[in-house]
């Protein structure tokens, strides 16, 4: 697997970025939008009205891991360094390699980090790789393939904590991992590595969800999220993050060295890439060693190193060696399980053990408590099993010390630390060090992230949102849309406890996808579109500048007649600010997840954070925040109250980047402490001549037409009091003339050339049936409400 970062080394390009790919690319189209409605008019009821609950839908039963209180974790795990097992990869010439069945254990490894993740000789360039190893993100631009193929790496070890803690049976646990086999061989097979990394992410997080067991009858309760809810998973990213704290400070020591070659404190050196000449046994023991010689493993990049350097588990995202303990297995006719010493190690198999994936698992495991023993008992054999393993203290007979209180005390009274608390008691002195000579962020300001988070490096949440050098650039600015294969449901920290099937209906449902939009394209509002460049887009671009009192609202409002480009300037908005777009109408949080509105709006956010700059656009807000009354029901009241907490950054943080844009045609029906909240309310009017001039001239350039300057001022007098959709749809009536006038020839033979040209006429004609949509009377409401409320002059 190892193998398989090489090959992917220098692969950079990120086809698949969780909604972040180039809408050129994509060619997607920007959703319909209801139809137009007059103010006065009545609202119709699906959009007007909250809903009323309905019974939530049946959830699935969890008949084996039910929710609530877990079991007992086990200790937090340690990972061997080496790889396990038997490579095979394909070569970065295409050559395939089968013949690398020796295990790739300590004697006989050669780990190195793929050259991107390689320390070059200044030490940031170092905290940086080193950074990047923990913290790369599928969604991030400088993820090498091989980073993502680590995370998906990961999903593996989440599977192995699953079973582990008792949340998936043994079985189930092997039918993931043999059909994980299976489908990480399309990485292998697939001519195209992207495919193959996209299936594997797809089917595992697809695997750990679905049902699982012998007769595939209950609901496993393995999810994304909840693995990472395991204290046992916290408990060992906990550990990584503070261990690598402790990198970052031995590294910064150590980067005034002149080799990247350290003795490893017995006289053999480790290598600048992560190999050793140590031997496991020696690695084991190297592991025990006082963390107050940290600097001795300072420079050490590789899983490897950082096994040797400390008691601790190496961090998930750089175990890459526990694919291999997958890869390896899937061989042309054989069991998965049955040739695989680390798989073997893992689950409790033996090594000669059948073909047959059930009956590889010995029959006296199937109870937890032999389980967790077998566990334990592989902790005998990591000097010489290489792979991924459990860091659980044993004594001779096998039984686990520390798995509860009781026999904590009995290790204290006996003298036996376990890992944890070695690894406390190691922390303690290391953190001594570290925060003396440490100058990185420290834990808290890296977060940890195991999913699709975009890697933000060592400045937090700030990325600016230039224009990404991949050739998709739009006029100095880039517009994302989303590709709905794209979207996988992240993980990471902020959506932790957002439930992943909302956080995927968010990300399949609501992010827009559409062709650039610029400001030339919206005809007239000069004000409006002059202020949301000087509020928005340049406090996006430059957050740097845009600071303290000049820092950018948190929502506007857009309020005006239909048709008048409202959603237009909404999409601009999040192209030219380079952000992720979430377009959603009002009537979709009510009604669509009915009885869980509030839980929606408070994942769109989450993701909306996640996805950060982000402009959520709300068509219709004043649906959603209309009004309280007496009567109101109680979701309703809930969603608005989710809302407006979102909305007012009290769960926001002041240096998250997300606009909300609300666009509505009833201004006047707005709660007012929404109102309050969408500090900039923004009117946009009916176009006025020159915009209609604009929308005409726009329009009929790309058609066959033949009107004069006189004719189109003519066309443009005579539609006063249009709105921007009217005026597009005079032209859509007008451009059908020519059509019309073919009344003796067949429509189904004439060539494109015998259609005549647009003329004027035909706008003559049109403007027969194309009426104004917006009344004088409503445009009255418009004016005092702007007069009221509005931010315009
Ligand atoms: N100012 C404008 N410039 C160019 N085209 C416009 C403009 N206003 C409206 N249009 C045209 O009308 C269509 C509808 O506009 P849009 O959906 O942005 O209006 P809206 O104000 O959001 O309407 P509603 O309030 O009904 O949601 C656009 O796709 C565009 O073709």
């Amino acid at each position: 697997m190892i193998g398989l970062c090489l090959v992917f080394l220098n692969k950079n390009e990120n086809k698949f970025i969780l909604g972040k790919s180039s809408p050129q690319a994509e060619g997607g189209r920007f959703p319909p939008k209801p139809p137009a409605r007059a103010p006065g008019r009545p609202r119709p009821r699906w959009r007007r009205r909250l809903p009323r609950p309905r019974p939530a839908p049946a959830r699935p039963s969890f008949s084996r891991a039910p929710p609530g209180p877990r079991k007992a974790p086990p200790p937090p795990a340690r990972l061997s360094s080496s790889a396990g097992g038997a490579a095979r990869w394909r070569r970065p010439g295409g050559q395939r390699d089968f013949g690398q069945d020796a295990s790739l254990g300590p004697q006989g490894s050669s780990v190195s980090p793929p050259q991107s993740m390689q320390p070059s000789s200044p030490s940031d360039d170092i905290h940086l790789s080193e950074w990047q190893m923990n913290h790369f993100a599928y969604t991030s631009d400088t993820s090498t393939p091989g980073q993502k193929a680590d995370a998906y790496r990961a999903q593996i070890l989440r599977i192995q904590y699953a079973w582990a803690n008792s949340e998936i049976s043994q079985v189930c646990a092997a039918n993931l991992f043999k059909k994980y086999a299976d489908k990480y061989s399309a990485i292998l097979d697939s001519d195209n590595p992207e495919i193959g990394l996209n299936n594997c992410a797809e089917n595992i997080l697809t695997l750990a969800r679905s049902q699982q067991n012998e007769n595939d009858k209950w609901q496993s309760a393995l999810t994304t999220a909840n693995v990472m809810e395991l204290k046992c998973v916290q408990e060992m990213m906990q550990n990584s993050e503070m261990l690598r704290s402790d990198k970052e400070a031995t590294a910064s020591v150590a980067s005034g060295l002149p080799k990247l070659t350290h003795c490893s404190g017995d006289g053999k050196s480790v290598h600048r890439d992560g190999s050793s000449d140590c031997t496991s046994q020696e690695l084991h023991i190297l592991g025990r060693a006082p963390a107050s010689k940290p600097h001795q493993f300072g420079m050490l990049s590789s899983a490897k190193a950082r096994a040797a350097h400390s008691f601790l588990p190496v961090p998930i995202s750089e175990v890459s060696d526990i694919t291999s303990c997958v890869t390896p297995l899937f061989r042309d006719g054989e069991s998965v399980f049955s040739s695989s010493p680390t798989l073997v190690s893992n689950f409790g198999l033996k090594q000669n053990s059948s073909s047959s994936t059930q009956s590889a698992f010995p029959s006296e495991m199937g109870n937890l408590g032999k389980r967790k023993a077998f566990l334990v008992s592989n902790e005998e054999s990591s000097t010489t099993s290489s792979g991924f393993i459990l860091n659980k203290p044993v004594n001779t007979e096998g039984k686990t010390f520390a798995w509860s209180g009781s026999k904590n005390n009995e290790n204290k009274a006996s003298g036996f630390k376990t890992a944890k608390e070695q690894l406390w008691v190691d922390q303690q002195k290391k953190h001594q060090h570290q925060s003396e000579r440490t100058p990185f962020p420290s834990s808290s300001s890296t977060k940890k992230t195991l999913g699709l988070s975009r890697s933000r490096g060592v400045f937090g949440k700030f990325v600016p949102p230039t224009p990404k050098q991949d050739g998709n650039e739009n006029t100095g600015t880039q517009c994302k849309s989303y590709g709905s294969t794209e979207v996988t449901c992240p993980t990471d920290e902020r959506l932790k406890n957002i439930e992943p099937k909302m956080i995927e209906l968010i990300m399949q449902e609501i992010m827009d996808h559409g062709p650039p939009v610029n400001w030339d394209d919206i005809a007239g509002v000069e004000f409006a579109k002059a202020t949301i460049k000087e509020i928005i887009v340049w406090p996006m671009l430059r957050p740097d500048i845009f600071t303290g009192l000049r820092s950018p609202p948190k929502g506007i409002l857009l309020f005006g007649p239909p048709g008048t480009g409202k959603t237009l300037i909404g999409k601009c908005i999040a192209c030219q600010s380079g952000a992720t777009f979430f377009s959603i109408s009002a009537s979709s949080l009510t009604s669509k997840w009915v009885g869980e509105g509030e839980k929606m709006v408070r994942a769109l956010f989450a993701v909306a954070r996640f996805q950060q700059p982000a402009v959520i656009f709300i068509d219709e807000i004043d649906s959603l925040l209309s009004q309280r009354a007496d009567g109101e029901h109680e979701s309703s009241r809930r969603i608005k109250t989710e809302f407006l907490v979102q909305l007012d950054g009290a769960t926001t943080s002041s240096e998250d980047r997300i606009l909300v844009v609300g666009a509505t045609n009833r201004p006047q029906e707005i709660d007012e402490a929404a109102r309050r909240r969408l500090v900039k309310r923004l009117y946009i009017p009916l176009p006025d001549t020159s915009a209609r001039k604009q929308i005409v001239t726009c329009l009929m350039s790309k058609e066959n037409c033949s009107l004069t300057e006189e004719e189109i001022d003519l066309i443009v007098k005579k539609s006063d009091g249009f709105s921007g959709a009217d005026m597009t749809q005079l032209c859509r009536e007008a451009s059908l003339g020519p059509i019309r006038s073919l009344q003796s020839i067949d429509i189904t033979t004439i060539a494109p050339e015998q259609v005549r040209s647009i003329v004027f006429q035909d706008f003559d004609n049109a403007l027969k049936t194309v009426r104004p949509s917006v009344s004088s009377k409503d445009l009255e409401l418009y004016d005092t409400w702007n007069q009221t409320f509005g931010c315009g002059r």
